[in-house]
């Protein structure tokens, strides 16, 4: 069987390091940073995201603010409410929290968001600058995948990586930060040919897809480091009990990847640990700290 990766372990130890630099940046600098998290409506799987985040806050010394705002919401209400968290020096992080009810365009408000602020990294002025290689604010699934990666694999450059899914919230970003580490990448989505063919040729695989267990075993290279970003909450056929399963079909995938991340207990952790690296980060940088 191949290496489980333990994100959990990675982000909590992240975390860690976290709570040193905020207790320090409280005592030395006066600065403590600060995020506010925006939810509009009732998504029961968001609201537990929304409390995942603000439980890391409190662990860190990070102030969280909460807005739960109404389904009804209009965009222009989103709007002003963005527009007074720009303009607040004590709010150093933005995040709404996506999907938003389709009243409102979500590109519009993720653009509203300053880019020092935006730390979900979702402001196409973010996305520009890490296209060019200029990372300003890089988006959490990514950048917590790519710690993961690197702490297996050490470097990367020269392996082939194929990521499944081309969102701008994960499998683009994603492509671009392997690349920017000399990885050949491939990008596949729902028309890519022969899909399994292409994952053969992984040493590194990335699936970020949202079908549950969509990526086979016989899809793997032997020894081949996969990173399972899918979140999907299935019932289990055997209990009937709801349970959290990957994009990967985990149990026989393991015993052909060389590593592999499971879920829960992998990417997911490393989300919300990065969310957290770039609130520490915007905090500084909006106060002038190095
Ligand atoms: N762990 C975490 O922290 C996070 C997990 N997630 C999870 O990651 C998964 C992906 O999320 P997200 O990127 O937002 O999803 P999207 O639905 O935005 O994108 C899915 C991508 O998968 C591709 N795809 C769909 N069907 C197929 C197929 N049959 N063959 C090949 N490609 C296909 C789509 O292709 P096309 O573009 O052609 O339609 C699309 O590019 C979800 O399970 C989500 O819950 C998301 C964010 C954070
Ligand atoms: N603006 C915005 N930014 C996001 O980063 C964002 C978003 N909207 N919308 C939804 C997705 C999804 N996402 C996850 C975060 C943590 C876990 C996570 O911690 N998962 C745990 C399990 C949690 C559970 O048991 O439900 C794990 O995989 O171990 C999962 C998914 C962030 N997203």
């Amino acid at each position: 069987m191949g290496k489980l990766i333990d994100g959990k372990a990675f982000a909590n130890r992240l975390c860690e390091t976290l709570a040193e630099e905020v207790a320090s940046l409280k005592s030395e600098k006066q600065l403590t940073p600060c995020i506010a998290v925006v939810l509009v409506g009732e998504d029961p799987a968001s609201a537990t995201y929304v409390g995942a985040k603000v439980k890391r806050c409190e662990q860190l010394g990070i102030d969280s603010r909460s807005h739960h705002l109404d389904v009804t919401t209009s965009e222009e209400e989103l709007l002003s409410l963005i527009d007074s968290l720009n303009n607040d020096p004590a709010v150093h992080g933005i995040l709404v929290q996506l999907p938003v009810p389709k009243q409102i365009n979500s590109e519009a408000v993720i653009n509203a968001i300053s880019p020092d602020k935006d730390v979900d990294g979702f402001h196409i002025s973010n996305v520009g600058a890490m296209a060019v290689g200029q990372n300003n604010m890089v988006p959490c699934t990514p950048l917590g995948s790519m710690m993961l990666l690197e702490d297996e694999l050490g470097d990367l450059s020269g392996l082939n990586a194929v990521v499944v899914g081309r969102s701008n919230i994960v499998g683009k970003p994603m492509a671009t930060l392997l690349l920017q580490k000399s990885c050949t990448v491939t990008v596949a989505h729902s028309r890519t040919k022969d899909l399994p063919a292409v994952c053969r040729g992984a040493d590194i695989l990335v699936a970020a897809v949202g079908i549950p267990h969509f990526v086979k075993a016989d899809w793997i290279k032997e020894g081949a480091t996969v990173i399972d970003v899918g979140i999907n909450r299935i019932q289990d056929p055997e209990t009937g009990k709801n349970r959290l399963v990957g994009d990967v079909d985990f149990d026989a995938a393991k015993d052909v990847a060389g590593a592999i991340t499971p879920v829960p207990g992998g990417v997911g952790p490393m989300t919300i640990a990065c969310l957290m690296y770039n609130t520490v980060a915007a905090a500084k940088k909006l106060s002038g700290i190095a």
